[in-house]
């Protein structure tokens, strides 16, 4: 399965194109504004329902989450449960996107298996309902499932689809783990960005309330970006750790990654308005 050149479900990965925060709930979750954009750089899965009552994940990712933190079977468990199917599922990961850099893949990695298992086990829930099952298990599930580029607001649970240019990107990715919760847990986080409306928003200069924060605190994502911006607009995406630059062609985002010092990963991928999640569900 490790070379697997492509599983039939895409899981591909999101950018923030600004992340405002504009207040704290009750429950220490925090209200935002933000836009969301997919980009062809996926996870790929497979599934193969089965009569058994078992889930099984086979995943080139190693040990480092367990199984019973793993959002794709936490994704097929509460789907399972919802609908009282009684059989199973064996799933097949083949993991691209790196983890924890504020590109959704375990959100994304969840949206596809509900999507997936939706439509293999027959269970018949609607999008509406397979995004209200999402939200639980992550704040960032539902755009996945919905599947088209939206204005976000709530936890980024109310969406709004937008149409927005799809330049080229150069993700780059630093070599370091930035925990979402230690972010939104942190007494000197923004998090008092006045709202404002969606057209003055998509109008205005796009920024990360949580990048000056991350970059004060992790300079490998302060390096990394000081070297984006000289090429191309660049910002972080989520709670980081990645960034991105835009560019106009693919070909001068290609030369950019050419450019890159050795010790930074990246990779150049289109930005896109529908998810190819969403594209493969139009096209069969
Ligand atoms: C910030 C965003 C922006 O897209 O992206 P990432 O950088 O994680 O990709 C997301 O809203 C993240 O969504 P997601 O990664 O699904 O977060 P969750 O698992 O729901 O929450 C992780 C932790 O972050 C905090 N959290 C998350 C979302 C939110 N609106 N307010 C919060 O305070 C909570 O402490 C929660 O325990
Ligand atoms: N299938 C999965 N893929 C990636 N991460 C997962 C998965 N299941 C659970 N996780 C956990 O979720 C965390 C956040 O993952 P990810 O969505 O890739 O990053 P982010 O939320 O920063 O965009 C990971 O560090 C990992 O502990």
């Amino acid at each position: 399965m490790a070379n697997a050149p492509s599983l039939a479900w895409p899981a591909p990965a999101k950018l923030n194109l600004f992340l405002h925060i504009t207040g704290r709930r009750a429950d220490g979750y925090h209200e935002l504004q933000t836009l969301f954009q997919f980009i062809d750089h996926c996870d790929w899965l497979d599934f193969k329902p089965t009569t058994k009552d078992e889930l099984k994940l086979h995943s080139n990712m190693g040990p480092v989450v367990a199984d019973s933190d793993n959002l794709i079977l936490k994704a097929a468990k509460s789907l399972k449960l919802h609908t009282a199917y009684p059989g199973g599922a064996e799933i097949w990961l083949d993991k691209r996107l790196p983890m924890g850099g504020g590109l959704g893949g375990g959100s994304s990695d969840a949206a596809t298996t509900l999507v997936a298992l939706n439509e293999l086990w027959q269970t018949g829930l609607s999008k509406q309902e397979l995004m209200a099952l999402g939200l639980k298990l992550g704040a960032d599930v539902p755009v996945f499932i919905n599947g088209v580029a939206a204005f976000a607001e709530g936890v980024g649970e109310k969406l709004q689809a937008v149409t927005v240019p799809e330049p080229w990107y150069l993700v780059l990715v630093p070599d370091v783990h930035v925990s979402t919760a230690e972010i939104f847990q942190h007494p000197e986080l923004v998090r008092d960005t006045p709202k404002l409306d969606q057209g003055s928003l998509l109008a205005g200069q796009w920024h990360n309330d949580c990048q000056a924060l991350v970059q004060a605190k992790y300079p490998q994502v302060a390096n990394a970006l000081s070297w984006l911006l000289e090429y191309a607009p660049s910002r972080m995406t989520g709670t980081g750790a990645c960034v991105f630059g835009e560019f106009a062609t693919q070909q001068a985002a290609l030369e950019a990654l050419a450019l890159k010092p050795d010790n930074l990963q990246g990779f150049v991928a289109k930005g896109l308005n529908r998810s190819p999640l969403e594209l493969r569900r139009v096209q069969l």
